[in-house]
């Protein structure tokens, strides 16, 4: 399996702390009057929450108050108690009511904002070097993103709507039972506030071990099955079904292990809870008992005391569970913050318009490596004359695909420059500088869309006339012809549908369709049968004339016309000439032709005719 370079578990320490919500108050301010509005329904449920228990305080005393033989039903006392009754109804509806209208309100705001955040690192993702996205498995970047985008939605919602609010209704409550009733009442409820947060807040910590185990675990799981399931071919090549089965297995092994642990620790957080819960309630009923027994209190006094109780609980209760949720929101956000805070290896940062003359292309004494303890290029120089053909071969590994990578600034050259008619490619916006190359590349990846949008993509407004007439010079038509949706075809996921020649033509349709000044093919044709090769390459030998053109080849053959040919080798250009003066020459290139000759009396025959 890939390993995934995904970010680290514990987030640096500068994104600790506030810095969340810097960032998210420009979201909040977008909408600022809906989120005023659903504040104040906020402040009116909480109101109306408080004052329940009051009515049924004053029901209890009523009642109680009526001697047994009952009242007629004229008197007007009888009305009192039936009014507070259908207020409570009314208050108890308002509270509910208040809370949705709230999360209608607010809805929007969040819905905004994880809109914008995705939006956002979705930008900054594209502004990335080729080399992040080639060091990450996209599948756990995706899930960085959705975590971080739900993390911001969590966290609005249940910081502003659970976590403040809780708090306000607490000090309420407490303000309330210390004004009007006994202190301990006051003092209970505050001191079992503050053990159930301790508690709460030291073993949530303790557990988030155990959850980011279980979470990591269920991750890897998920990975090894995905990674299984699509080497689907490779498994069955092998016979490795009972292998993959076993390894599977063992993940899931310690996915149990690791659920296992974290059940146990959710039973201790919530065991320690409810202790906490009851011997607070329990001490506070006694005590309301107590002061109806000896007439300090009524028994309304005792229903109100256990009301205010259950309603502080309740959303107490859910605050570990909040707790721990807000935590793991803000490390998924904290995760986003450092994707945003990545930056690219390649500097957009030319200012100077590009103008295309003539479209000569210099790549001036490139010194270039990956990893530095291991250098590709070593000083190459290569001038592609404008409306030539260059054509540069050379063994597997050499770096040819390197140049084009250079070319399309995916990376930058530690040393050397490449111009385009003289103009340093890094003083260029990277835009203008890809909208004139156009590239066929080695591996062509296609939108899981159809054939047409496939190919519309390099230029939206082409025409059908122009469609038509790439898919003729692309040898497309057979297979548009045969497939019964046509160009509405299917493609499958990166093109998987499709055989790696007809991938291949279609990247070479499409290119043409872009109509670019400076063209790389790069082994363009290796998938092909040697009879469309040949008919392929007269076309792009065709559209290429006047253009500035690389060819990077494998089959020798296949550019024995081009204008130039450069042969690389241990990063440098060891041989340059036309075929013939190759030939002539007797070196790699004459080596490299007389082997594949041998190896392909095919494409002898066919070179000689030449
Ligand atoms: N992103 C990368 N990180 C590290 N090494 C890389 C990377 N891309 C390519 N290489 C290495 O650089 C060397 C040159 O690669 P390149 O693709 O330019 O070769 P090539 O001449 O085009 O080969 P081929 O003819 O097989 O396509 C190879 O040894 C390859 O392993």
């Amino acid at each position: 399996m890939k390993s995934s370079q995904s970010l680290p578990d514990t987030p640096p320490d500068r994104y600790r702390g506030w810095h969340w919500v810097t960032t998210l108050w420009p979201y909040l301010m977008e909408y600022r009057w809906r989120v005023m509005a659903a504040l104040l329904c906020l402040v009116a449920a909480k109101l109306a929450s408080v004052s329940m228990p009051f009515l049924l305080k004053y029901q209890v005393d009523h009642l109680s108050s009526v001697d047994k033989q009952g009242i007629a039903p004229a008197d007007w006392w009888l009305w009192f108690p039936l009014g507070l009754l259908l207020a409570y109804g009314a208050v108890r509806f308002l509270n509910v009511f208040m809370g949705e209208v709230r999360d209608l309100l607010f809805g929007r705001v969040t819905e905004r904002a994880m809109r914008r955040m995705a939006l956002k690192v979705f930008e900054h993702l594209h502004t990335l070097s080729l080399e992040f996205h080639l060091n990450r498995q996209t599948g756990a970047l995706q899930r960085d993103i959705e975590r971080g985008t739900n993390g911001i939605s969590f966290l609005l919602r249940f910081m502003i709507f659970n976590i403040i609010p809780t708090f306000l209704e607490l000090f309420l409550v407490i303000g309330l039972l210390l004004a009007n009733y006994p202190p301990v009442f006051g003092i209970i409820t505050a001191v079992a506030v503050v053990a159930y947060v301790a508690y709460s807040v030291k073993v949530t910590e303790w557990r988030t071990h155990y959850v980011r185990e279980a979470n990591r675990m269920d991750s890897t799981t998920h990975a090894r099955a995905l990674d299984s399931l699509l080497n689907y071919e490779t498994v069955k090549y092998f016979t490795a079904e009972r292998r993959e089965a076993e390894a599977y297995d063992s993940a899931l092994a310690q996915w149990e292990q690791a659920r296992r642990m974290n059940r146990f620790s959710l039973f201790s957080l919530n065991s320690g809870q409810a202790l906490i819960v009851s011997v607070a309630m329990g001490s506070m009923l006694l005590f309301a008992a107590y002061y109806v027994l000896i007439g300090r209190m009524t028994l309304g006094d005792f229903t109100l005391v256990n009301a205010f109780m259950f309603q502080l609980f309740v959303p107490l209760n859910f605050l570990g569970f909040v707790y721990r949720e807000i935590k793991a929101s803000m490390a998924n956000i904290e995760r986003m913050f450092e994707l945003l805070d990545e930056q690219s290896a390649v500097k957009d940062n030319g200012t100077e318009p590009l103008h295309i003359r003539k479209g000569e292309v210099v790549f001036n004494n490139l010194q270039f490596a990956y990893q530095p303890e291991r250098p590709i290029l070593k000083g190459l120089s290569l001038t592609l004359e404008a409306g030539k053909t260059l054509a540069v071969v050379g063994a597997s590994g050499a770096g040819k695909s390197t140049l084009t990578k250079l070319l399309f600034r995916f990376y930058d050259a530690q040393q050397g420059d490449i111009l385009i008619d003289g103009q340093a490619i890094q003083s260029v916006p990277q835009q203008q500088l890809r909208q004139v190359l156009g590239i066929v590349p080695q591996d062509t990846v296609l939108f899981n869309d159809t054939l047409k949008n496939n190919l519309l993509y390099a230029r939206p407004q082409a025409t059908d006339a122009e469609l038509t007439d790439v898919i003729r010079m692309a040898h497309l038509q057979k297979l548009v012809n045969e497939c019964p949706a046509g160009m509405e075809t299917v493609v499958g996921e990166r093109g998987l549908k499709l055989s790696g020649g007809e991938k291949q033509r279609i990247a070479i349709a499409r290119m043409l369709l872009k109509r670019p000044a400076i063209m790389v093919f790069d082994e363009a044709t290796s998938s092909l049968d040697s009879h469309t090769e040949r008919g392929i390459m007269a076309e792009i030998r065709e559209v290429s004339r006047g253009h500035t053109a690389l060819i990077i080849a494998h089959r020798l053959s296949t550019v024995v016309d081009a204008d130039a040919i450069a042969v690389i080798d241990d990063g440098q250009v060891v041989e340059q000439g036309t075929h013939q003066q190759l030939l002539a020459g007797g070196g790699a290139y004459a080596a490299l032709w007389q082997a594949q000759q041998q190896s392909d009396g095919v494409e002898q025959t066919d070179a000689e005719e030449k």
